[in-house]
């Protein structure tokens, strides 16, 4: 019988660093005995709960496999623990909690979607963040009644962001407990996505309100050319508070986050 390890060795040629999703404590211990001139490890994770050294943050158990090792690899180089173009192993589990399955990548920031960026550097909650981004992806694969919709979402510092805004209509949010994760949330989004102006999200995801005209100071915000007042307004509250904002653009139908008055995403619901 052949040998797996002459097999599959090559899987572990020249590898730069080692990151290990999630591992139990035991499976954690197995790398102690690792030399200086070993690969690095790197902990990815909800917590550092071995005390790594090199720790890369999961705030969302992405069910994706690939999506869990794009986010870390994005984390992993935005932190400066891993470099540009280092060949990494990561072990992760795939079908069992604990690590079940290899995988080799090669880190590649280029491609990097910005996806970390918005998750780990936002005052809003990773779940609130994600569960946001559902509903703007979901209006943009189906739109409202098969005709494409823009709508906007400012997640976060609510308090800062209703005092930069005014009301366009009544508030069909005033008084109400409703939670951006609650099953009813997303056909409510979707309805009154209709109209104009922007949700406001608190950072737990309390819908504070809808239809907000956002009033913003606009200098100094550096958004790419031909997008218009939606883009504008999204970009310059998030510079002006420390929110984030997610847009949906009726007319190019991509879903764009922004924060600190920058573009971080830019993604097509078609895609996703
Ligand atoms: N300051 C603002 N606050 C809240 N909503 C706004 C603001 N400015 C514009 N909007 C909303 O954005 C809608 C579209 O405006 P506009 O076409 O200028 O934006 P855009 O960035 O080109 O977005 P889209 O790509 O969806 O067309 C407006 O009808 C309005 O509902
Ligand atoms: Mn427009």
């Amino acid at each position: 019988m052949s040998d797996l390890r002459e097999l599959f060795g090559d899987l572990f040629d020249d590898v730069d660093g080692i990151l290990l999703f999630s591992p139990s404590s035991s499976y954690y211990e197995r790398f102690d005995d690792l030399d200086d001139d070993d690969p690095d490890v790197i902990l990815v994770g909800p917590e550092n709960v071995h005390d790594a050294d090199a720790y890369v943050e999961l705030p969302v158990q992405f069910e994706d496999a690939s999506d869990r090792i794009e986010f870390a690899i994005e984390g992993a180089v935005d932190e400066g623990i891993v470099d540009e173009g280092d060949d990494l192993l990561c072990a992760l589990g795939l079908f069992a909690d604990d690590v079940d399955s290899l995988t080799r990548v090669r880190a590649n920031p280029a491609e990097g979607s910005g996806i970390y960026e918005l998750f780990v550097n936002s005052r809003a909650e990773p779940d609130v963040i994600r569960a946001v981004f559902d509903v703007a992806i979901e209006l943009g694969q189906k739109g409202q009644k098969g005709k494409p919709v823009g709508a906007l979402f400012v997640v976060g510092d609510a308090g800062k962001v209703m005092n930069k805004s005014r009301p366009l209509s009544y508030n069909p949010f005033e008084k109400s407990h409703v939670h951006v994760g609650d099953p009813i949330v997303k056909v409510m989004l979707k309805e009154f996505s209709r109209l104009d102006g922007a949700f406001v999200i608190s950072d737990a995801g309390k819908i504070v309100s809808a239809y907000r005209y956002l009033e913003p100071a606009a200098e100094g915000v550096d958004i790419p050319k031909g997008l218009g007042a939606r883009h504008m307004a999204a970009g310059a509250i998030t510079r002006d508070t420390n929110a984030t904002a997610i847009v949906l653009s009726e007319s190019d139908g991509l879903v764009r986050a922004f924060k600190g008055g920058e573009l971080v995403l830019e993604l097509d619901p078609e895609n996703y």
